[in-house]
């Protein structure tokens, strides 16, 4: 089957948020009917979507393609059909390339290639410091009036560690509604070779510690530089409970902070670790249950704003080393969404998915036509998901170019049927 932007694609008998079924018409793109008996005369494509669940197109505020620089792990088509394969419309690239994305150039040329490919709306995310080096602040005017539209900063792999770097950034964005996203890691209490979280486990493994209070500690200095500055903050990739605790206050007070939570911080837990396989090797590291726990009700009461995957691909060799000397990161993009159904559907419902996966992502990041209602007008980003398939992971049949997938061989429930970027199929399963 195949659509164009300028056919009529009817989908047919979906379920659609609030529980109803219906016909959804798309032509030239937008959404032009949702209701029920919707004639398939004009329709060049119809999809039969009779038990399907039809949500709006997710969006990753954190995702690493490795281009430029590291083509062999990622590149933007690769992670793009990667991307489509997971329901997601569009994605955050992280600015950690090589060269680093700090300039409206280079942003330009990553929101460009990621139109070429068409599979996702690739977003740049601008680097908060010249070469992510902590020192200087990068353009981040520039990138933001740039043709890319840059409007989420971060040095992720790496802490803007300097309080007078974190603070003037924040001082910066505020003007033109920007945000910054930490990657937070105190870079003294749990340096780079810091690996295994910090507690009995590390211990027996001898493997260096990585103590929450090293996220708790940037969490908490820059939820108050986003009081002192009315700026925004939002901190990538929350894996402990006084993170959580943390950022409880810190909205309850109303100041200006968001979250993610990965789907592996969500369900995989610090022992994994005794087998010492790579794979598991992440930043930040897996935490013990309690924390699992934590997360779980966070994203559930909307401490926690959104999943992200954190989808952070590697090269073979530079994975397969001994545990300490090996890469951190773990790809996901294709399993977001049946991680997180099949660790909180019940206590999310479909609704909620849209929240924390769609609405919410788009909404940090600014991004207009993604995370919007299936409604008349609107353009047609969404995908299609079977609520009732049980399937295993294989990582062998994965679309990006990285085998560093830690669900390799776990059942999971809820698979993507289709995506659909601007009326066009970008994934079909
Ligand atoms: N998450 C990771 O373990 N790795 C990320 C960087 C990061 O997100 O900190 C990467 O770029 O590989
Ligand atoms: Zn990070
Ligand atoms: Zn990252």
């Amino acid at each position: 089957m195949t659509t164009s932007t300028n056919g009529v694609l009817l989908i047919k008998g979906a379920k659609v948020l609030g529980g109803e079924t219906a016909d959804v018409l798309v032509t030239d793109g937008l959404i032009t009917s949702v209701g029920r008996a919707a004639s398939e005369a004009g329709a060049e494509t119809t999809v039969d979507a009779d038990g399907l669940v039809l949500l709006p197109g997710f969006v990753d505020l954190h995702t690493h393609l490795r281009e430029p620089g590291r083509e062999d792990a990622e590149t933007i088509a690769t992670g793009s059909a990667a991307a489509a394969a997971g329901g997601f419309t569009a994605v955050l690239a992280m600015a950690n390339t090589s060269p680093v994305t700090d300039t409206a150039e280079a942003a330009e040329r990553v929101h460009d290639l990621g139109r070429a490919v068409g599979l996702v709306d690739v977003q740049p995310v601008g680097a908060v410091t010249r070469g992510l080096e902590g020192a200087e602040l990068a353009e981040l005017g520039l990138m933001a009036r740039s043709r890319a539209g840059v409007r989420v900063f971060s040095d992720d792999g790496k802490c803007v560690g300097d309080a007078r770097v974190m603070r003037r950034a924040l001082e910066y964005v505020k003007a033109f509604g920007g945000v910054i996203s930490q990657h937070s890691q105190d870079p003294s209490l749990a340096p780079h070779a810091s690996c295994c979280h910090e507690g009995e486990l590390s211990g027996r493994l001898g493997l260096p510690g990585w103590p929450s209070v090293a996220e708790e500690v940037i969490v908490a200095r820059d939820v108050m530089l986003a009081r002192h500055t009315g700026s925004r903050v939002h901190v990538a990739h929350v894996s402990t409970a006084g993170s959580v605790e943390v950022i409880r206050w810190a909205k309850a007070q109303g100041i200006s902070v968001t979250a993610e939570v990965t789907p592996h911080h969500l369900l995989l837990t610090t022992d994994l670790l005794t087998s010492y396989d790579p794979t598991f090797k992440v930043n930040p590291p897996l935490r013990p249950q309690e924390d699992v726990e934590a997360l779980r009700e966070a994203l559930a009461d909307g401490t926690i704003d959104a999943v992200a995957t954190d989808h952070a691909p590697h090269a073979r060799h530079d994975k397969e080393h001994a545990f300490v000397d090996a890469a951190f990161g773990m790809i996901g993009l294709e399993t977001a969404l049946p991680v997180v159904w099949t660790v909180l559907g019940e206590r999310l419902g479909w609704d909620g998915v849209a929240r924390v996966m769609s609405t919410n992502p788009a909404g940090i990041a600014g991004l207009a036509g993604h995370g919007r209602p299936i409604a008349v007008g609107e353009p047609a980003n969404f995908t299609l998901v079977d609520p009732t398939a049980v399937w295993t992971v294989d990582r062998d049949l994965s679309l990006s170019l990285s085998r560093n997938n830690p669900w390799h061989g776990r059942t999971l429930h809820g698979a993507i049927h289709s995506t659909y970027l601007r009326g066009t199929q970008t994934y079909l399963g």
